[in-house]
C-alpha cells in the first residue's frame, strides 16, 4: 500500500465540495491504490462549520478504504499543512446577470490569504488547482502570494470548458467524445475563452475538415461553450456543481497520473509562448507525465485565432491590473 497523500479542499461544505470529496475519497482522482487524507477548509461561521461536520459524517459513513484520515477546520494553516494537492474551491459564486469578474475584488482577499498560507505550510511540491471564480486571476493572486513555491504549481480550471467543448464537438461531428483528440480552449475561464478545434481529430480524421462549417464555429460553437456557465445558472438557478467537480477530478488526475500523450487544457502561468506575457494564467494545451505538465508548442496561430486569443488575453490583463494594488 502507498503512503497516504494530503489533499486540501476549500469550500468543502459548498455545492462543488459535496460533489467532489466523495470521489476523491473513493480514489477517482489519484488512483484506486492511493490513500488520501482530506484536509477540509470552511468559513469560521457556525452554519458552515456545522455543514462541514455533516459532510465529514457522511464521508465516515461511506467507509472508503482509501480514506486514511480527515481534518475539518476554519484555519488555512491547518488545512494546507503539508498538503500535496490543494483544490481551492471556496469562494462566492456568481448569480444570474453577473459576470465572473464581478466577483474579483470580493474573492481576491480569499486567494491572497490562502496563497500566503500555502506558502507557509504546504508541501514544496503542492499541486494547486483554483476553481473559485474568476479562476484564472484567483490562481494568479494565489501564485503571487506564495513566492516561495514554484509558480508552475499554480493552475486554474479550464477543464470544464474543455469538456463542454468536447461534447458540443462530438454531437456536431457525430463521433464519440472518447475518440476526440487535440482540442484546446485558450485563455480565460470567461465568455472570451477561445475553444479551438483546428487541430482536433477523431480516429485520425480532422474534425475541422469533417465539420467544415466556419459559421457554426464562430456563431454557435464558440459562444455556446463560452456562455455555458451562464446557461446552467439560468436553468438551475445555481452555478454548475457536479460538472465542475468532475472537471476538477479530471484536471488533478491527469496532472498527477498523466495523459498518455493526450492533450488537455489547463490554465497555467505563461512562459511567454504564443505571445502571452509571462506569468498570466492562460488556458493552453498541455500533456502530462510524471506529475508534470508540458505545453504543446509551436501550433500555428491564424488571424481568426490570434484575434480571439488577444481578446481573452486583454481581459486577463485588465483583471490583473484590477488587483495589482492588492498584491
Ligand atoms: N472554474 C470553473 O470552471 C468553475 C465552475 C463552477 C463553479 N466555479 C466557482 O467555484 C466556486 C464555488 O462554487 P460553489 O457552487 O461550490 O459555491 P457554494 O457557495 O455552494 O460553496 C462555496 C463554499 O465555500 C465556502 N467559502 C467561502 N469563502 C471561503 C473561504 N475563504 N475559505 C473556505 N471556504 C470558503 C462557503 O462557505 C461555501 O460553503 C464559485 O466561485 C464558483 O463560481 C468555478
Ligand atoms: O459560470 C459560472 O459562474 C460557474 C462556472 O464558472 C461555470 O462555468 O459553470
Amino acid at each position: 500500500m502507498k503512503a497516504p497523500v494530503r489533499v486540501a479542499v476549500t469550500g468543502a461544505a459548498g455545492q462543488i465540495g459535496y460533489a467532489l470529496l466523495f470521489r476523491i475519497a473513493s480514489g477517482e482522482m489519484l488512483g484506486k491504490d492511493q490513500p488520501v487524507i482530506l484536509q477540509m477548509l470552511e468559513l469560521p461561521l457556525e452554519k458552515a462549520q456545522a455543514a462541514l461536520k455533516g459532510v465529514m459524517m457522511e464521508l465516515e459513513d461511506c467507509a472508503f478504504p482509501l480514506l486514511a484520515g480527515m481534518i475539518g477546520t476554519s484555519d488555512p494553516l491547518v488545512a494546507f499543512k503539508d498538503a500535496d494537492y490543494a483544490l481551492l474551491v471556496g469562494a462566492r459564486p456568481r448569480g444570474p446577470g453577473m459576470e465572473r469578474k464581478d466577483l474579483l475584488l470580493e474573492n481576491a482577499k480569499i486567494f491572497i490569504e490562502q496563497g500566503k498560507a500555502l506558502n507557509q505550510v504546504a508541501s514544496r511540491d503542492v499541486k494547486v488547482l483554483v476553481v473559485g471564480n474568476p479562476a484564472n486571476t484567483n490562481a494568479y493572486i494565489a501564485m503571487k502570494s506564495a513566492p516561495d513555491l514554484p509558480a508552475k504549481n499554480f493552475t486554474a480550471m479550464l477543464r470544464l470548458d474543455h469538456n463542454r467543448a468536447l461534447s458540443q464537438l462530438a454531437a456536431k461531428a457525430g463521433v464519440p467524445v472518447a475518440d476526440i483528440e487535440n482540442l484546446v480552449v485558450w485563455g480565460n475561464h470567461s465568455p472570451t475563452m477561445y475553444p479551438d478545434y483546428r487541430f482536433a481529430t477523431a480516429k485520425g480524421v480532422s474534425l475541422k475538415d469533417k465539420i467544415n462549417d466556419p459559421d457554426w464555429n464562430a456563431n454557435v460553437f464558440i459562444p455556446t461553450v463560452g456562455k455555458r456557465g451562464a446557461a446552467i445558472i439560468e436553468a438551475r438557478g445555481l452555478s454548475s456543481a457536479a460538472s465542475a467537480a468532475n472537471a476538477a477530478i479530471d484536471h488533478m488526475r491527469d496532472w498527477a497520473l498523466g495523459t498518455n500523450g493526450k492533450w488537455v487544457t489547463m490554465g497555467v502561468p505563461s512562459d511567454g509562448s504564443y505571445g502571452i506575457p509571462e506569468g498570466i494564467i492562460y488556458g493552453v494545451p498541455v500533456t502530462c507525465a510524471n506529475g508534470e505538465y508540458t505545453r504543446v508548442r509551436d501550433l500555428p496561430i491564424d488571424e481568426f485565432s490570434r484575434e480571439r486569443m488577444d481578446k481573452t488575453l486583454a481581459e486577463l490583463e485588465e483583471e490583473r491590473a484590477g488587483v495589482a494594488h492588492l498584491l
